[in-house]
C-alpha cells in the first residue's frame, strides 16, 4: 500500500519497547500457553486452523491492509471479491464445511454470500425433503445458485406470526402464488438480497383451501440466472447504508402475484397435497422456525470468540501502554531504570479487563456445550424424537440474548480501555464493534427472546407436580427443584475465600434464580398480574437462569470426568494441574464478578447478606491478583492471529507505536493537495503528492 508521508526511520519508541514488555509478561505465566490453546481447539482443529491461516495470509486478494481507508461501495466490492476468493480456495484445497467456516472466521468480514452460507443452506438442509435437497441444496453448495433468507418485513420482524406476505395454493396449476398485499409486507433486511442473491427462502403465510396456516418457508427464484435482473413481478433493491455490516447488501423485495411450483414449499415437516390442497400438520408447530434455533446456537459460540478478540487487543495494548510512575510501586527495569507504569498494572484497568477474559472463557465453554446439545437434538429429531426442542429453544433464546449483550458491552468497555487510540480504526475495534452490534437484534431482539426463556421456566414452575418429571427432559432447569424445595436457606460463606467453592457459587446463583421465578409466579397466579406488567421481572428471570447456566457449565468443564466421556480437549485440561489452577481462577472471577454486577438481586433474595457482599468484593480483588501474571498468556491462548485482529494495538509483537504511524502515513487524505484559501473557488486539486 502507498505511503503518503515519509516517516524518519531512525526514530524508535522510547524504552522499554512493546516487544520487550510483552515478552516480560509472557515469561511470568504460570502455565503453558500452547497447552491451553490445544485444550481450547484440539490438535486437529488447531492444525487445520494454522494451515488455512497460512493460505489466507499470503493471498493478495485477501490482504486487509487497505480496508480501513475504504468507503461503502469500495468495501462492498472488496467483500464480494473476498467471498469469491474463499469459495475458489475452498475448491482448490478441498475444504470441508468446518474448514470453510475457519476461513470465513479468519477473513472476518460479512459479505454478499454470508447469509447464503449461514441461513440459506441450513434452511434447505433442515427443512427440505431429500428430493428438494437434490434440487436446491446441491447446486447451492456448489454456489451455482446463491440464496438469502427473507423472513423479516418492513412492518414485522419479531412477531413472526404477524408476517403478511402470502403464499396461496392454486390447485388448478399446482402452484403457489407469492404476494405482497401491503407496503408493510415488503421483505426487508435480508442479507445478500440487495444485489447478489438469485434465490431466496421466503417465509410467507400458507393459504390453502381458504385457510391460513401461518408462516412457512418457500424457495423462490428471484433473479434471472443469466441477466441477474429480478424476475417478472419481483421488485428488489438494497436497503441503504447502515450502522455497520455495510459489506453485506441487505435488501428489500416486493412480490406481485408471483407463481412458484408446489414443489418449492420446503416440506420436510408439513405438506400440501397436490390438487386437493390438503394440509399435513408438522409433528411440532415450530419446526419451520428451526433455522433460527440453529443460528442462535452459533451466535452463543461466536460471542465467546468476539470477547476473546476484544480482550486480546485490550490486554496486550494495556501491557505495552505506560502512563505515570506509580510512586508507591514503581515499575523498575532489570537495568534499574524506573519507568512509567504499564496501564495493566492499575487495579481499575484490571477490574475492567480481566472479567472480559473470564467472560470469553465462560461463554466459549457454554458455546461448546450448546453446540453439542444442538447436535444431539438434530440426531434425535432425525428419528422423529422432538422432545429436546422446547428446552433447546428456551436455552438458546436466553443464552443468545445474554451472551451477545455481554459481548457488545464488553467490546465497548475494551475499546474505551484503550484510551484515545481505541477510537482510531487502527485499534481494530471500529468495524468489529459495528458489525458485531446487530447480534443483539437479529435472530430475535434480545429483550423479546428473554420472554421465551422465562415463559418456559415459569410454566415449568406452575406445573410443579410434574416438574420433577419434566426436569429429566429439561437438562437446563433441573437445578431449580433443589432451591425451590428449601426457600429459607442462607448462604454459608463466612470468609472471602469461601466464595471460591463451586458448590457455594452454584447455590447462590440457584437461589437467586429460584427466588425470582417463585416471586413472578406468585404475582401472575395470585395477584393476577398481566404478562406485560411483568416484563422487567421476566427479563431478570431469563438472565438469572442463563447466568446460572454459564457458571454451571464452566464449573462442570473444570470438574474431573470419567475418562470415557472426556474428549481430547478435556483430557489435556485435566492432565495439567497448572491449566486447571489458572482456569479455576478465571472461573471464580467470572462467577464472582457477574454476581457483583447483579448484587441487588442476590441481596434481595435474602440468601446473601450485606456482610457477605463485602467479602465478595474482597475475593474479587483477590481473583484479579491471581490472574494478573497470566493476563497476557490467557489472551495469547485464544490464538487469534494478527491477520484476524488487524489491530495496531493488539499485535502479538507489541509494536504498537511503529504500526500506528506507519498506518497513518497511508491515509489517502495525506496524499491530497488542498487549496485552503477560503476565497479560492477551487476546493481540491486531485493531483496526488509524489508517492514514496
Ligand atoms: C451448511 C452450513 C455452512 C456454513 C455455515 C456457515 C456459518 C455458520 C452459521 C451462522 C453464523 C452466525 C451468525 C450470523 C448469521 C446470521 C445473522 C445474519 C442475519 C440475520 C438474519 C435474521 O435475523 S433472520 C430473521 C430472524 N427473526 C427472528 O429471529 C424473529 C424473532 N421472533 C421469533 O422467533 C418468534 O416469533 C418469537 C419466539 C418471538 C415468538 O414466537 P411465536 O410463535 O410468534 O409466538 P409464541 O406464542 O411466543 O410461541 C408459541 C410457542 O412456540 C414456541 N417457539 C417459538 N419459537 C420457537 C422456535 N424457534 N423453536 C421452538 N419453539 C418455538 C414458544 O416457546 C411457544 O411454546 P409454548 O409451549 O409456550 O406454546
Ligand atoms: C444487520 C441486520 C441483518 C439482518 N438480516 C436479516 C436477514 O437476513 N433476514 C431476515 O429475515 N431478517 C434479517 N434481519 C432482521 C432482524 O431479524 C429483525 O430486525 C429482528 O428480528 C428484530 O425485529 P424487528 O426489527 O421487527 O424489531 P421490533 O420487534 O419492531 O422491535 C422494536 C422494539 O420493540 C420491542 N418489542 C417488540 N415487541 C415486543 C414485545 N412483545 N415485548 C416487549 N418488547 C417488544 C423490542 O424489544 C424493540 O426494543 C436483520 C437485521 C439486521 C439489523
Amino acid at each position: 500500500m502507498t505511503s503518503y508521508i515519509k516517516i524518519p526511520s531512525h526514530l524508535t519508541p522510547s524504552d522499554p519497547q512493546g516487544s520487550e514488555l510483552l515478552a516480560r509478561e509472557r515469561s511470568k505465566a504460570t502455565f503453558d500457553v500452547n497447552e491451553l490453546t490445544l485444550a481450547l481447539y484440539g490438535s486437529e482443529e488447531l492444525s487445520r486452523f494454522k494451515k488455512i491461516l497460512k493460505i489466507l495470509e499470503s493471498d493478495p486478494i485477501l490482504d486487509k491492509s487497505n480496508i480501513y481507508y475504504m468507503g461503502r461501495t469500495e468495501l462492498f466490492k472488496y467483500a464480494l471479491r473476498k467471498d469469491k476468493r474463499i469459495i475458489q480456495l475452498a475448491a482448490t484445497h478441498k475444504w470441508n464445511v468446518d474448514e470453510f467456516k475457519i476461513a470465513s472466521r479468519l477473513v472476518d468480514m460479512s459479505g454478499p454470500y454470508s447469509i447464503h452460507q449461514s441461513m440459506f443452506l441450513p434452511t434447505i438442509l433442515g427443512q427440505g425433503t431429500e428430493e428438494q435437497k437434490r434440487k436446491f441444496l446441491n447446486p447451492a453448495i456448489r454456489h451455482e445458485i446463491i440464496g438469502c433468507y427473507a423472513q423479516t418485513e418492513l412492518g414485522h420482524g419479531s412477531n413472526v406470526q404477524g408476517l403478511e406476505t402470502t403464499s396461496t395454493y392454486i390447485p388448478e396449476t399446482d402452484e403457489f402464488e407469492i404476494h405482497t398485499p401491503h407496503l408493510t409486507a415488503a421483505k426487508w433486511w435480508a442479507g445478500g438480497l440487495g444485489r447478489t442473491a438469485n434465490h431466496s427462502v421466503v417465509m410467507a403465510r400458507l393459504i390453502t383451501n381458504g385457510q391460513d396456516k401461518g408462516p412457512h418457508p418457500f424457495i423462490v427464484q428471484i433473479r434471472d440466472l443469466t441477466t441477474h435482473e429480478p424476475l417478472p413481478g419481483i421488485t428488489i433493491g438494497d436497503i441503504g447504508p447502515k450502522f455497520g455490516f455495510n459489506t453485506t447488501d441487505n435488501g428489500f423485495m416486493l412480490f406481485d402475484h408471483v407463481r412458484i411450483p408446489r414443489f418449492n414449499m420446503l416440506s420436510k415437516f408439513s405438506k400440501v397435497t397436490k390438487g386437493t390442497g390438503e394440509y399435513k400438520n408438522p409433528p411440532n408447530e415450530k419446526l419451520s422456525y428451526g433455522t433460527m434455533v440453529f443460528v442462535r446456537s452459533v451466535i452463543i459460540f461466536n460471542a465467546g470468540l468476539a470477547l476473546a478478540r476484544a480482550a486480546t487487543i485490550s490486554v496486550r495494548y494495556s501491557a505495552v501502554r505506560r502512563q505515570f510512575v506509580d510512586k508507591e510501586n514503581p515499575m523498575i527495569l532489570p537495568n534499574g531504570q524506573v519507568v512509567e507504569t504499564a496501564v495493566l498494572d492499575y487495579t481499575m484497568q484490571q477490574y475492567r479487563l480481566f472479567p472480559v477474559i473470564a467472560q470469553a472463557y465462560a461463554i466459549y465453554f457454554t458455546g461448546e456445550i450448546i453446540t453439542n446439545l444442538y447436535k444431539q437434538y438434530i440426531d434425535q429429531s432425525s428419528r422423529g424424537d422432538f422432545s429436546l426442542l422446547a428446552d433447546l429453544h428456551a436455552s438458546t433464546s436466553g443464552l443468545k440474548s445474554l451472551t451477545s449483550d455481554i459481548a457488545v458491552d464488553s467490546i465497548e468497555d475494551c475499546r474505551r480501555s484503550c484510551g484515545g487510540h481505541g477510537y482510531s480504526n487502527f485499534s481494530g475495534f471500529t468495524r468489529f464493534y459495528q458489525d458485531y452490534l446487530p447480534n443483539t437484534t437479529w435472530e430475535g431482539d434480545n429483550y423479546i427472546l428473554t420472554q421465551q426463556t422465562a415463559r418456559y421456566i415459569i410454566h415449568s414452575k406452575q406445573q410443579s407436580e410434574e416438574f420433577s418429571l419434566r426436569s429429566n427432559e429439561s437438562p437446563t432447569i433441573f437445578y431449580m427443584l433443589r432451591y425451590l424445595s428449601n426457600p429459607s436457606q442462607k448462604c454459608t460463606v463466612i470468609s472471602p475465600s469461601d466464595f471460591k467453592n463451586p458448590e457455594v457459587q452454584l447455590a447462590i446463583y440457584g437461589y437467586r434464580a429460584a427466588y425470582l421465578i417463585a416471586r413472578a409466579v406468585d404475582q401472575i397466579d395470585n395477584h393476577k398480574k398481566s404478562w406485560n406488567s411483568m416484563l422487567v421481572e421476566i427479563n431478570r428471570i431469563s438472565r438469572a437462569h442463563c447466568q446460572y447456566i454459564l457458571v454451571h457449565n464452566f464449573i462442570l468443564t473444570l470438574q474431573p470426568q470419567t475418562s470415557d466421556s472426556m474428549n481430547e480437549k478435556r483430557r489435556i485440561l485435566h492432565n495439567s494441574p497448572s491449566l486447571k489452577t489458572v482456569l479455576t481462577s478465571v472461573c471464580n472471577l467470572f462467577a464472582l464478578h457477574t454476581m457483583e454486577k447483579n448484587l441487588s438481586e442476590f441481596l434481595e433474595s435474602g440468601y446473601l447478606s450485606p456482610k457477605q457482599s463485602e467479602m465478595l468484593r474482597v475475593q474479587i480483588s483477590e481473583s484479579l491478583n491471581e490472574i494478573r501474571p497470566n493476563a497476557v498468556a490467557l489472551v495469547d491462548a485464544f490464538y487469534l492471529p494478527d491477520y484476524l485482529l488487524n489491530s495496531a494495538l493488539g499485535r502479538y509483537d507489541g509494536k504498537v507505536y511503529e504500526t500506528m504511524i506507519e498506518w497513518a502515513s497511508k491515509e489517502p487524505l495525506n496524499g491530497i493537495t488542498l487549496d485552503i484559501n477560503p476565497y479560492s473557488e477551487k476546493l481540491f486539486r486531485n493531483d496526488v503528492k509524489a508517492k514514496i
